[in-house]
């Protein structure tokens, strides 16, 4: 089968102040084989993130279903593991970047880094080699990484993410807007490391606005339009 499988997706929000009920996503159907980079692009509101957030399980959706091939638990269905089973997939399998860093009080940026693989059992001496490594690809300054990060840029704490999430090879990279603040030299290390990870076998879905940033790097885009998918190239398919 393939890694994920989203199928008659659908989320609504209910506005319990004002009584009513909104549907974010209707009738999402996709797939992502192993090794491939699914782009999403559309319009502002039309339901991106609700789409990334519910494979990474930060929502339920209201409908349908999210089969993931885990190494571990088998062939699951995202929407209907429990909470155990889902933070085992959030620290070895699926990993998920923001524009947005949850800042954890007093830990240092090096530190976040080294917990992400710490916490999947990893040595403290070679989770310190490899944390430095990656502040390091991502031009994070040395003189930054024993700060806590809440007084970082917002470039600078987007970068911080992608190295928190990359570092641990996650079989599933979920990219929320992760270019979203970088200047353009930062914008060409995280497709350096797009690349590299698709290259070892990493599969990844990305949200995007800059069409021309994901030109040659998706293998698929799902455009979405009006919460309905319009175009669908390669292992997608049409609602
Ligand atoms: N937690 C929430 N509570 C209520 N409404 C929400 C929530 N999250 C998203 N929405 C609504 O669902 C719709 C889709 O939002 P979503 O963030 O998925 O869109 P998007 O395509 O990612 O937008 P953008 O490109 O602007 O980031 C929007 O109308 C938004 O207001």
């Amino acid at each position: 089968m393939a890694l994920l499988e989203v199928s008659d997706f659908g989320k609504q929000f209910i506005n319990h102040r004002l009584q009513v009920k909104r549907q974010a996503v209707n009738n999402i159907h996709f797939k992502l084989e192993e090794g491939q980079f699914l782009g999403i692009i559309g319009k502002s509101g039309s339901g991106k993130s609700t789409i990334l957030k519910s494979i990474y399980r930060t929502y339920l959706p209201d409908q349908g279903n999210i089969y993931f091939d885990s190494n571990h638990l088998g062939k699951i269905d995202i929407t209907k593991i429990s909470e155990r089973e889902m933070i085992y997939l959030r620290k070895f399998e699926i990993s998920y970047v923001s524009q947005f860093l949850d800042v954890l009080p007093r830990i240092t940026c090096r530190e976040l880094v080294e917990k992400s693989l710490q916490e999947m059992g990893v040595d403290h001496a070679i989770a310190k080699v490899e944390a430095e490594s990656a502040l390091t690809h991502f031009e994070l300054d040395e003189k930054l990484w024993d700060v806590y990060p809440n007084t970082f840029s917002g470039g600078e704490k987007l970068r911080l993410n992608i190295a928190m999430a990359t570092v641990k090879q996650p079989r599933l990279l979920l990219l929320d807007e992760p270019t979203a603040s970088l200047d353009q030299q930062s914008k060409m290390k995280v497709r350096e490391v797009i690349e590299k990870l698709k290259h070892s076998g990493t599969s990844l879905i990305g949200i995007f606005h800059d069409i021309e940033f994901i030109e040659g790097l998706c293998d698929s885009i799902f455009n979405m339009n009006d919460h309905q998918p319009v175009t669908t190239i390669g292992n997608t398919y049409e609602s």
